[in-house]
């Protein structure tokens, strides 16, 4: 796949991996690759510029695991930490200089850049694409936004009562992309690895 000068990648990992136990999920191996390696190598199909939303006691071992990527690695390093997947995504887009961004969560090393092509197509000309998955929740964190209006609408929900990526998504002119209409995708690109056995499941399953 050609990668397009107007698409940047943001790879979401300021979360505690308060599921995964004592250590950074993001940096967990997977067969032995780290979680955030297989992100950002699937994101680097579809981009060559990738800002990876952090702590910044995480930028070290982050960057040890993506040396040698395929694309350039930024680093947008939350200026307040824990304030949940909104405020990295806006710290994440922040740093973003493309007009539209695909963001991925860190924990989901089989994200399919088939699908990340897919709604790149469907944003255009929109503020962005959200897999609305068949139980009916929105797949926010594997999804495609322009980067100016989804920063914007990020930061006017940070101070929210309601501060899910959801209400910034109000904020927006998206498409929603149904999951039932998704052809040719991996059926794995949502699976999202929280915990220590979902780590050891998945790789019995590799
Ligand atoms: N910057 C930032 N990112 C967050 C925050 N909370 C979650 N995220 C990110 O949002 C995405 C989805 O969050 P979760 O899957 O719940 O990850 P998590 O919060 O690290 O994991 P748990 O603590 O087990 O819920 C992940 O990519 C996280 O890194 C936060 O407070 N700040």
């Amino acid at each position: 796949m050609p990668v397009d000068s107007s698409v940047g990648g943001v790879v979401l990992a300021g979360g505690y991996s308060t599921r995964f136990g004592d250590a950074d999920k993001s940096i967990a191996e997977l067969e032995g690759t780290p979680m955030i390696r297989r992100v950002a190598d699937r994101i680097a199909a579809v981009t060559d510029d990738v800002v990876v939303n952090c702590r910044s006691e995480q930028k070290e071992p982050i960057a040890d695991a993506l040396s040698g990527a395929n694309a350039t690695i930024r680093f947008a390093i939350d200026p307040i930490p824990d304030r949940g997947p909104v405020a990295g995504i806006h710290a994440g887009l922040e740093e973003c200089d493309r007009e539209y961004a695909a963001v991925v969560a860190c924990d989901m090393p089989f994200v399919d850049p088939a699908l990340l092509e897919t709604l790149l197509d469907r944003a255009r000309g929109r503020d962005g694409a959200v897999v609305e998955l068949e139980a009916g929740w929105l797949q926010t964190t594997q999804a495609v936004y322009r980067t100016d209006a989804m920063a914007r609408a990020c930061a006017a929900t940070i101070g929210e009562e309601d501060n899910r990526v959801v209400a910034a998504l109000e904020k927006i002119d998206w498409v929603s992309v149904p999951e039932a209409s998704l052809e040719g995708i991996s059926e794995k690109t949502f699976e999202s690895i929280d915990t220590q056995e979902a780590l050891d499941d998945a790789e019995r399953r590799i």
